[in-house]
């Protein structure tokens, strides 16, 4: 018996990640939490998606709730709460506010399943899982977040298209801070499992258009649709998937670093890492000098801003 549990699931990506995972085969139940005041449009929700479930010949059990007591039991909760970014807002921009609406999430996640894995979504998504980390009080294997998996199946994509093969046979990864100074590693980049440099064609590729693109996918979204919902939605699924399916996979998420990159560390933010039903844990690596010092550069960002928000939220209790 599987139960997720998805936090936020009235919002634009809780809804369509919460219908995602009501697809996903062992999960048995899929529990839309949100806060108080929320109760009729949860229940809509959980109506819509029983329906779903039907026409799709799944028979995943769709509860809802707003109250924390009910995450108790839950493997996977995935929490997507909080305030997303505006045209022309950085996701760094959101990093007080949303801090103060998880902190309060974890530790009623701490309180009524500490045995749970915790998702973490809402940007800034590295700060963000830090938080959930602190407030849970939880293990690091735990607590993970979104991180640059997502910018990794972006990147994956273009590179993909440029090569004109199937998106299978292109592994690529991004590290660091889901934002503004993610690592692309081309080093760890290969195409029918041939390191990418040996190819003739590496010569010519657009790498800087492809990172921008990347870079810049999430807002030119917002822009134009105003959020980005599938992407995401799907991305999650499949990181609920190699939980409950214990897979094993190696994925780019958010995750507490103490020394598996060349000894950089001691925040949460992009890594290769390997996901199972035990939770979450970063895989050592090595890389190359000119992505060891772009690493090095968004560790130091994210530990510093994720510090500043630590100081502002204690600052915010200690004054009641
Ligand atoms: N990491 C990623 O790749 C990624 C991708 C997409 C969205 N996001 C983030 O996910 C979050 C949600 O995005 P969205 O588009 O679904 O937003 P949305 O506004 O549609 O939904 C927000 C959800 O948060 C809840 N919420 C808002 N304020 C709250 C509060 N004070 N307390 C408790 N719950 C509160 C709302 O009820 C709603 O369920 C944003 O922070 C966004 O930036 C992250
Ligand atoms: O860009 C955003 O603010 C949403 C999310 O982080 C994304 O990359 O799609």
């Amino acid at each position: 018996m599987s139960k997720v549990t998805i936090i936020g699931a009235t919002g634009r990506l809780g809804s369509f990640a919460s219908h995602a995972i009501s697809g996903i085969p062992h999960v048995d139940e899929v529990m839309l939490a949100g806060r108080p005041g929320r109760e009729k449009s949860l229940m809509a929700l959980s109506h819509d998606l029983t329906d779903s479930c039907a026409a799709r010949g799944t028979g995943t059990k769709i509860t809802w709730s707003t109250s924390p007591a009910d995450y108790a039991g839950s493997d996977v909760i995935v929490v997507t709460s909080g305030v997303p970014r505006k045209e022309g807002q950085d996701r760094t921009d959101l990093a007080l506010e949303n801090a103060r609406i998880i902190a309060p999430i974890a530790e009623q996640i701490g309180k009524y399943a500490p045995d749970a894995i915790i998702l973490m979504i809402t940007n800034p998504v590295d700060v963000m899982t830090a938080v959930a980390l602190r407030y849970s009080g939880m293990e690091p294997r735990q607590v993970f977040g979104l991180g640059t998996h997502l910018d990794s199946m972006r990147l994956k994509v273009l590179i993909a298209r440029y090569f004109q093969v199937h998106v299978s046979e292109v592994h690529t990864r991004i590290i660091g801070e889901h934002g503004e100074s993610m690592v692309p590693l081309w080093s760890a980049t290969t195409i029918g499992g041939i390191r990418i440099s040996n190819l003739p064609a590496f010569s010519d590729l657009p790498m800087d258009e492809m990172v921008d693109r990347v870079k810049n996918s999430g807002s030119f979204i917002i822009k134009n649709s105003g959020a980005t919902v599938y992407g995401p939605g799907d991305a999650i699924a499949t990181l609920v998937q190699t939980i409950i399916g214990n897979e094993n996979r190696i994925l780019t998420v958010s995750s507490y670093v103490r020394s598996e990159v060349h000894d950089i560390g001691d925040t949460c933010i992009g890594v290769p890492a390997r996901i199972n039903r035990e939770g979450v844990v970063p895989v050592s690596i090595r890389i190359e000098d000119a992505e060891l010092a772009a690493f090095g550069a968004s560790v130091e960002k994210i530990r510093a801003l994720t510090r500043n928000i630590f100081e502002k939220m204690d600052e915010l209790r200690s004054s009641g």
